[in-house]
């Protein structure tokens, strides 16, 4: 029988959960085998249900939260070892729970607690004091068993610095292992650790490429049995514990783990911890061995409480697949024991293909499970796993080591029974088992049918989380981009503005001049006028002069009203100022040619020649001119 065990994870030390009561969260600690779990109201039983409810499960044994990580060891592992190393059996011992249940924390667990791991190899160590193989001697022998490539622990770990635990003393593990091993073997210890990542096997002792790759690796049947190991494995001989301590540790820091919201450090692929134990009598070209198999499986998790997305999904999704494969083979091995025959799907994933080929589950080897469950967490999810186990609890190994006679198919029992008299007694036998086979297949097809559904409600509901971010995102972007145009577009058409009011202000600058020059010329033209009355009144006369004069007003007058005109009025009037030059303004007879009109009257008395204007009047209106830069009035 696989002896399955719980572990219920400590509660921070913030919570108020009462001791004395052996309730912890939805758990209840009945006695030392018997746990109860009660649905919470925001649990999903509870909403089903439309109530409490609670199930009872029994273990081989339950450790409450207040156990340490030697009562574990003590109650687990040790009767483990000690099947290794008294009788050569191989052992596994797997966790399973949900992510942050607390499994890598008992198998490996910190400095200060160190784990189950840590604890068995010194405890192995411990035992074989004083008959440890060298290396030369136990790879003579070993390497005729086995090719795989070997590394020296020493070696191996010389730029590694020691990884210290705290370990308890001596004679605790005396009490644990009052038998000694046979004192005319010696032993020698290996390690190997074959990682089981999205589905494929891999060596976490092979250095990784640059780009941080290793290869992926299979199983192939050994020369030296008919069970199935992992091809091109490394192992490393370990001469000492510390060795042993240092490896793990470095090991570790190798395995993939990230941060989920379950777990700040969840691990993504399920590690074995492979420890290799031989026994040697060199004198007789002796050798044998028996591996103990320690498992720290990633935990089941569900996408929602993971917060898991892209690549830590596929993890997950593969995760759980594995699992899922792990259950169905051990409910599988369970209906073999009610006297069903049944298929194993073990080769449905690498996980349990490992486990089945290398004899453990199926062979005689003897198999614990711990399950480790978080009072604290989510009920549904460890009431599942807790069912699950309850499935192996009742399996019981077979005694034949041959694990390929397990899964053969209905149809070969049927071709060899066929070779014997076939009655109709044995055909109707048959038929009721094929019946079964056929129902047990039915309820297998089923489970991977919901199983199925499920994944892909968890993917679709995910892959719709993940468009929506992405659609928010886009949108985002979209509207950063359109505020920064509209910022952009705004300031444009602020300096554009700007711009527009300077050259109104310009214009109305070169207006008010303009306003002022008309004035200022209207001025001169009347004292011109004044003065022509009062000194030359025979040239007023001459209505040529008062034309232009009124012509020079007309132009004037057309400046104070149009801009554009005004501008052009005032080349007009640069223009016709040339014909008026300075000395002699206001001429009669050159003002007559400017107008095209020449005197023509003879008899007609030529004014005298008028006098320049004085300076004095002059500079303003020049100054204005040349400030709005359209005449240059100094040639006026
Ligand atoms: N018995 C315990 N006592 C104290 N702390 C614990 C115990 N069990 C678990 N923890 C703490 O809970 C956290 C999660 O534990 P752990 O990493 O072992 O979970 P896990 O089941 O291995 O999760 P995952 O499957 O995601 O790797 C860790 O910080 C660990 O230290």
């Amino acid at each position: 029988m696989i002896q399955t065990f719980l572990r219920v994870k400590k509660a921070p030390p913030q919570s108020e959960d009462d001791d004395a009561s052996q309730t912890y969260g939805f758990v209840t600690i009945l006695n030392d085998d018997d746990v109860v779990l009660v649905s919470p109201e925001d649990s999903h039983a509870f909403r089903v249900s439309k109530s409490k409810t609670s199930e009872k499960t029994s273990f081989s044994k339950v450790f409450s939260p207040t156990c340490s990580q030697w009562d574990v060891f003590a109650s687990i592992c040790a009767p483990l070892l000690s099947q290794s190393l008294f009788h050569m059996n191989d052992a596994l011992l797997f966790t399973l729970g949900v992510s942050g249940a607390g499994k890598t924390y008992t198998l490996f667990g910190p400095q200060s607690h160190p784990g189950v791991v840590y604890l068995a190899l010194d405890a192995l160590f411990y035992n074989i004091r004083g008959r440890e193989a060298s290396f030369p001697v136990v790879e003579s022998l070993r390497s005729k068993l086995d090719k795989s490539k070997v590394l020296e622990g020493s070696k191996y770990l010389k730029h590694d610095s020691p990884h210290p635990i705290q370990l308890p003393p001596p004679d605790a593990y005396a009490s644990l292992f009052p038998q000694k091993p046979d004192p005319s073997f010696q032993y020698a210890i290996y390690l190997c650790f074959p990682e089981i990542y999205n589905d494929r096997i891999f060596d976490l002792l092979e250095k990784p490429s640059f780009f941080g790759h290793r290869h992926a690796l299979s199983l192939k049947k050994s020369s030296s049995s008919d069970k199935k190991s992992v091809a091109g494995i490394q192992k490393v001989f370990l001469a000492n514990p510390q060795e042993a301590f240092q490896l793990v540790h470095k090991v570790l820091q190798l395995r993939k783990s990230t941060s989920t919201k379950a777990n700040s450090v969840s691990s993504r692929s399920h590690l074995v911890v492979s420890i290799e134990l031989f026994r040697l009598q060199s004198a007789k070209n002796h050798i044998e061995s028996c591996q103990l198999d320690l498992v720290d499986l990633a935990g089941s998790e569900r996408t929602r409480s993971a917060e898991t997305s892209g690549l830590l999904l596929r993890e997950g999704a593969s995760i759980n697949k594995s699992l899922l494969t792990l259950g169905q083979c051990l409910e599988a091995l369970r209906r073999k024991h009610d006297g069903r025959q049944h298929i194993i799907p073990f080769r449905q994933s690498k996980l349990t293909e490992l486990l089945f080929h290398s004899g453990h589950l199926s062979g005689t080897a003897k198999t614990c499970m711990l399950v480790n469950i978080d009072p604290l967490g989510s009920f549904d999810e460890n009431a599942q796993v807790m069912r699950y186990s309850a499935n192996a609890r009742e399996i019981i190994p077979s005694q034949s080591p041959s694990y390929t006679d397990n899964f053969m198919s209905p149809s070969l029992n049927h071709s060899a029974s066929q070779s014997k008299s076939i009655s109709s007694e044995a055909i109707q036998v048959q038929n009721e088992q094929l019946l079964r086979e056929n129902d047990c297949l039915r309820q297998l097809l089923a489970d991977a049918d919901a199983e199925m559904v499920n994944l892909e409600y968890q993917i679709r509901e995910q892959m719709t989380r993940e468009m929506e971010e992405r659609v928010s995102q886009v949108e985002q972007t979209f509207l950063n981009r359109m505020l920064e145009e509209t910022a952009q577009g705004i300031e444009y058409t602020d300096q554009k503005i700007e711009k527009m009011g300077e050259w109104v202000r310009r214009l109305q600058q070169g207006n008010k001049e303009k306003d002022e020059c008309i004035t200022h010329l209207e001025g001169i033209i009347e004292q011109l006028q004044e003065e022509n009355n009062d000194e030359q009144k025979p040239a007023l006369q001459d209505t040529s002069n008062l034309h232009y004069i009124d012509n020079n007003r007309r132009s004037s007058r057309k400046l104070h009203y149009e801009d554009k005109q005004a501008i052009e009025e005032a080349h007009n009037l640069h223009t016709k100022r040339k014909l008026w030059p300075e000395p002699t303004l206001l001429q009669s007879s050159e003002t007559d040619e400017e107008e095209g009109k020449p005197e023509t009257n003879p008899k007609k008395k030529s004014p005298s020649p008028l006098k320049p204007l004085s300076p004095s009047r002059r500079p303003p209106l020049a100054k204005m001119y040349s400030q709005t830069g359209d005449v240059d009035i100094n040639q006026l």
